[in-house]
């Protein structure tokens, strides 16, 4: 493929507001009018301190073919993902006189992603977000699916809504200033991918240690694309986690409760690298799934230099924190575990204990 083609991967709910283009390539910003139309006068520019010169250049662009532009800097990471941080975009589109017509666009990533989502969702109860993700996480995953969010003290992403984008704008450039840690955390996700549904990414992965560094390389840009196409696919079939969409969760319920325990101190695509090898072993331990897959889990994660332990001394405030998943109903646990590569399913726990002798395989020392 020649770096300066455009890749668009659509997302085709049943509601005509779930039907949104995710795009990948280079130059996209000139689509923004089209995909806008011609009533949109406002549009507040979401950011992070770090992605300041990002925002002014698409502000700069936004200006030069006539909207009005705004924008909010918002507390870096996890610490974006925040009521307060709601409120002052809240009051930001309120004194500036958003309208329904007008909208949001997000740089950033996935934390903005989200809580730049939750506040178009209920902005005048939901007004237009076009997302610039600027991280790999937030390329294949946190902008694509709709799902918003913030935390609250007791949890990660206990409040928040569906609200589709109008469509996702995925620049490979940005990634060029993206910390090299960054860029592997968003690998987990990628992985993820790779075990509920397109085992060629794993090939691709193990096949090409090398290119993972590189943001700009063509193996990057593939597992991008493939990435992004599983989760398309699922989210166009099951847009409010009905049913097949929880197998996104693979992974996260001991991810989550990991960056809980932390105080978001881990990156989400660390946590969710030791979840998926928790959910490899619950699997295993079960009987389900074949101990070639756990090792291959522990491998992939492994060679891209995420964690798969996690410290051994924390399992009631690990298990309380999962109690809080939104799989779970009433007292019982729900996992998504794998059956085999690209078979995954919802295992239910009614019983703790082997959730426990779980923990103890992935117990740091
Ligand atoms: N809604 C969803 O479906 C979904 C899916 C996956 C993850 N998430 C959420 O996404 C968040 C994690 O996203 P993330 O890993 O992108 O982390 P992040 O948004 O916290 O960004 C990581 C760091 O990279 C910096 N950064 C971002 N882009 C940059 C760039 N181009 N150059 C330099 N620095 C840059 C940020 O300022 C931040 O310090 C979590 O809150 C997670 O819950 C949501
Ligand atoms: O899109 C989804 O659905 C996912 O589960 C994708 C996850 O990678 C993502 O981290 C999501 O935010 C987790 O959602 P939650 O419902 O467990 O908060
Ligand atoms: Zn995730």
């Amino acid at each position: 493929m020649s770096e300066n083609e455009v890749t668009k991967i659509s997302v085709t709910g049943s509601r005509v507001e779930e039907n949104y283009d995710v795009l990948v390539g280079h130059n996209l910003l000139g689509q923004i009018p089209d995909i806008l139309g011609q009533r949109t006068r406002r549009i507040l520019v979401i950011h992070p301190r770090a992605l300041r010169s990002t925002g002014e250049l698409v502000m700069e662009d936004l200006r030069k073919v006539g909207f009005e532009t705004f924008s909010a800097e918002i507390p870096d990471a996890e610490e974006g993902k925040h009521i307060q941080v709601a409120a002052f975009c809240w009051q930001v589109l309120g004194q500036n006189d958003f309208t329904r017509s007008d909208a949001i666009i997000s740089v950033g990533g996935g934390a903005v992603t989200d809580v730049a989502g939750f506040v178009a969702a209920t902005w005048l109860r939901g007004i237009r977000i076009i997302h610039i993700p600027t991280t790999l996480l937030a390329m294949v995953d946190a902008a694509v699916g709709g799902k918003t969010g913030i935390n609250t003290a007791e949890g990660k992403n206990l409040v928040g809504s569906f609200h589709a984008p109008a469509a996702v704008l995925c620049e490979i450039g940005t990634l060029r200033t993206l910390p090299e840690y960054e860029l592997l955390t968003g690998m987990a996700e990628v992985i993820k991918c790779g075990f509920i549904s397109d085992t060629k990414i794993l090939d691709l992965v193990e096949e090409n240690p090398e290119k993972l560094r590189d943001s700009q390389s063509n193996v990057i840009r593939e597992l991008i694309e493939r990435a992004i196409k599983v989760k398309a696919d699922i989210v166009s079939e099951d847009f409010k986690e009905a049913g097949r969409r929880e197998f996104l969760n693979y992974g996260h319920t001991f991810g989550h409760a990991i960056e809980y325990n932390e105080r978001y101190q881990w990156r989400h695509g660390a946590a969710v690298s030791v979840g998926m090898v928790f959910a490899a072993e619950l699997a295993a331990a079960a009987g389900n799934l074949d101990e070639s897959v756990v090792a291959r889990t522990r491998a992939l994660c492994d060679l891209v230099g995420l964690p798969t332990s996690y410290r051994g001394d924390q399992w009631s405030k690990l298990l309380e924190a999962m109690r809080r998943d939104k799989k779970s109903r009433g007292a019982l646990l729900r996992f998504v575990v794998l059956d085999d590569i690209a078979k995954p399913r919802i295992m239910e726990v009614p019983d703790d204990s082997i959730l426990f002798a779980t923990y103890l395989e992935i117990a740091a020392n």
